[in-house]
């Protein structure tokens, strides 16, 4: 299976906790029916569990009083643990209701193309486990007093009791409709229910300081070594001394002897100890990138809401910091602070010569800044025009169809050549700065060389100092100069990693807390949308304004419209994708952006105007890239999108790897695994944006039915089309025009306002088909 880079936060599989196989709900269901009793009584025992989320809502219950009792959550929960009694009772009277479940491999040959179709078929997982099943209530006994609500445990989350009124497809319950639903438990069956584990607020700010803890720790230790290195290094300027003014002078073999093994020694430490701080600073840069990585993509694609993804190339700036952090750049720096160490070991040598190298050092020091000065704003402008370039690159490489297609590759490559020229020519005059102030400080350290000798021999002359003593001050020198001159080096790659980090540390403090969220009971699918006004960030244009409306579960709802009416842009704002300037989206009362958002996805399915799957199986694919993924559901959805017929006939089937652009799928075969991947998991609510703009009739069928069957499961499905065939499939019709509600009503109350524009044939006009469509007046209808 293709590995999906997994943001911060990992879900557990969804899986039943009593259900050791892991096999979905329809395959173990007997099983289960037979421990039932016993296997829940322990989690029926908890009343106290129950209390706290039905104590938790009472607020947003407050919000819409009108319908509060049918669908929110705290309320709901007293009519569920009223309704199995009441559910079970005639199932269990009427036991001929009762669907044998069935293995996938019996439904499997039947399935595609019809499993829908079949309505309650034995071979349908949907319907096999929509209906309760009399023996479970047998087992449970219908005078049950525990039975059950959405139980919230200390660190597990709501979890579903397995009753046939609240798990795994509740058709009876949600059939009778008036029962509010019954917490919405009711999913049409093959999918086990959901488990969402607590796991920490995904707090960026707290990632982003334990990866700076990471890399102080390390650095404490990186910087005791160097310490060390540093020492060592005026081993050999002391042995060089010692040499020249004791041995040669003493003429002692044992003294050279000591002398030397003493040096030996020396140097394999501090080659060691050298070693070690490179070892350490390549493990940091990994540990860096390990910490970081996952939350800057995680904060990369929160920020997406808002931005224009530019956020994603923070993962480079991450590998610009990893690159700093191994290179010799950093060790000079490191090294810099202990050139006043050797300074002071040639003023020991004798004042003049200490002068000669402060001199230098201030000389250097003065170079460094005025180098940074120069380069700082030519290398901010390459690294943006850099990033422009490869924002570009990435747009090309999504649309090398289209650029070969319409021959556009000169302007493509002129608009990225553009882009990389401005970058490469600021770095170059950057570079040419850098490349004149590192020739500048080589020169002063030579120089200063030159003048330390010739000065000290001068001294020498004078009986001030001796020979050994010229040479080791010399020595010195350098070594104190050199890491002065790598840092001048170094100071492009220091800067460029300097705005990285500068980035990564904006994103990860601005990006808003992702703090821990209720995991509430499974939506039933109530949509409530609040006054929503969208202006997109940087434009004035008013795109939505003043969008009132709601829908209740099961209802399906097309929105129809002119181009650009902001279809596309509603449709969005109602799965969360984009968030509104101001109003609110609520599903199930609760406003999205307060839904956990790994609960919301699982219970939301969406089917984008532009289709791009993601490289890898078109199994990976329907199954939203989710390891825990099982084949059975999988296969569900395959067979509710009726696209298990055409997978089948590929030649590696399910495991047919899909590349980036979608090949080797048709574009309808494309929009119809994607319609599947929407209905994956059987979500509480849909929105599918032109499902059909590139189905054909079979595609159209297998749309139909697929609303068929969200209907008949109370899944609230909204449909934006421009094609009139799709709405003889919905209970509502919404006209948009420019961003606001023209008519919204029944379908047939909307088709007869619509009427007015009669397309030949009686068919009534849709939008954009020439014609505008007869517009009411101003209070048109729209809203609640
Ligand atoms: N991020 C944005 N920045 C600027 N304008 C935007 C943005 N998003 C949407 N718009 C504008 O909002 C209007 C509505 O766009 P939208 O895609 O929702 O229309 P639509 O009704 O779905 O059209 P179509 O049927 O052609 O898909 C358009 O004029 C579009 O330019």
């Amino acid at each position: 299976m293709t590995e999906f880079v997994s943001p911060t936060r990992v879900d557990p599989p969804l899986r039943r906790p009593t259900d050791p196989t892991g096999l979905p709900g329809f395959l173990v269901r007997p099983a289960r029916m037979a421990e039932g009793g016993t296997a829940e009584a322990p989690q029926a025992e908890a009343p106290k569990a129950t209390a706290a989320p039905v104590q938790a809502v009472p607020e947003q219950a407050n919000r819409a009083p009108a319908t509060t009792a049918k669908v929110t959550p705290v309320q709901a929960a007293p009519q569920q643990v009223a309704r199995p009694q009441a559910a079970s009772q005639p199932t269990a009277e009427a036991p001929a209701q009762k669907v044998v479940p069935t293995d996938p491999p019996a439904a499997a040959p039947e399935a595609p193309g019809d499993a829908t179709a079949k309505g309650a078929g034995a071979a349908d997982p949907v319907t096999a486990r929509a209906t309760p099943d009399p023996e479970e209530t047998v087992a449970r006994g219908p005078e049950d007093p525990t039975l059950p609500g959405p139980i919230i445990e200390a660190d597990r989350g709501p979890l579903r009791r397995k009753t046939p009124g609240l798990d795994g497809g509740d058709t009876g319950g949600r059939g009778s409709g008036d029962d509010g639903g019954g917490g919405g438990g009711g999913n049409g069956g093959a999918a086990p229910p959901r488990f969402h584990k607590r796991v920490g607020p995904e707090d960026y700010g707290r990632a982003l300081r334990l990866g700076i803890r990471a890399v102080r720790r390390n650095m404490v230790m990186v910087l005791v070594l160097t310490c060390a290195t540093n020492l060592l290094i005026l081993a050999i300027p002391i042995y060089l001394f010692q040499i020249s003014d004791r041995v040669l002078t003493s003429r002692s073999v044992d003294t050279l002897i000591m002398l030397t093994i003493v040096i030996v020694g020396a140097v394999i430490l501090q080659a060691v100890f050298d070693a070690i701080r490179r070892f350490m600073l390549m493990r940091t840069a990994v540990e860096v990138a390990a910490r970081l990585g996952a939350p800057i993509l995680s904060a990369a694609s929160a920020a997406a809401l808002h931005g224009s993804g530019r956020e994603y190339q923070t993962l480079g700036d991450l590998q610009q910091l990893r690159g700093f952090l191994v290179s010799g750049t950093l060790l000079s720096f490191l090294d810099v602070p202990f050139a006043p160490l050797f300074i002071l070991a040639i003023f020991l040598v004798h004042p003049h010569l200490g002068m000669i190298v402060v001199g230098t050092s201030l000389a250097l020091l003065v170079v460094t800044l005025i180098n940074q000065r120069c380069t700082a704003r030519s290398f901010a402008e390459a690294n943006a025009a850099q990033s422009r370039a490869n924002l570009h690159l990435e747009s090309m490489a999504r649309n090398s169809q289209i650029i070969n297609a319409l021959a556009m590759i000169p302007e493509a490559v002129r608009i990225w050549g553009r882009d990389t020229a401005t970058s490469l020519t600021a770095q170059v005059k950057a570079q040419d700065r850098n490349i004149a102030a590192s020739a500048i400080s080589r020169a002063v350290r030579l120089l200063t060389q030159i003048a330390m000798l010739g000065w000290g021999a001068y001294l020498a002359i004078q009986g001030e100092i001796t020979g050994g003593m010229v040479i080791a001050a010399s020595i010195i020198a350098g070594r104190a100069l050199s890491p002065i001159e790598g840092a001048i080096d170094g100071w492009s790659a220091y800067a460029m990693s300097r705005s990285s980090y500068g980035r990564i540390t904006a994103l990860l403090r601005n990006s808003r807390l992702q703090f821990e969220r209720l995991n509430l009971p499974r939506p039933e699918g109530r949509l409530d949308v609040e006054r929503l006004l969208y202006v997109p960030g940087g434009t004035k244009q008013v795109v939505l304004n003043g969008i009132s409306f709601s829908l209740s579960p099961g209802d399906t709802l097309a929105i129809i419209g002119n181009s650009g009416a902001g279809k596309t842009t509603l449709g969005k704002m109602l799965v969360g994708s984009i968030l509104p300037t101001s109003g609110n989206v609520r599903l199930d009362l609760m406003d999205l952006r307060n839904w956990d958002p790994r609960q919301l996805g699982e219970n939301i399915g969406y089917l984008p105007q532009d289709v791009q799957l993601f490289p890898g199986s078109i199994k990976d694919n329907i199954g939203r890239m989710r390891e825990d993924a099982t084949d059975a559901q999988i296969y569900h959805a395959a067979a509710l999108a009726d696209v298990h017929e055409m997978i089948a006939n590929l030649p590696q089937g399910y495991e047919t790897v899909v590349a980036a652009d979608g090949s080797p799928l048709s574009g309808g075969q494309k929009q119809r695994i994607a319609l599947a991947r929407a209905f994956f998991g059987d979500p509480r609510f849909v929105v599918l944006d032109e499902p059909n703009s590139n189905l054909d009739s079979a595609g159209d069928k297998a749309l139909a039915r697929a609303i068929q069957h969200a209907k008949k499961n109370k899944i609230t499905v909204i449909v934006v089309t421009q094609k009139p065939s799709l709405l003889t499939a919905v209970d509502k019709i919404m006209l948009l025009g420019d961003g606001t509600i023209q008519m919204f009503g029944e379908r047939m109350e909307v088709l007869k306002r619509l009427a007015g524009d009669k397309a030949p044939g009686g068919t009534p006009r849709m939008p954009g088909q020439g014609g505008a469509p007869r517009m009411p007046g101003p209070n048109g209808g729209a809203g609640k």
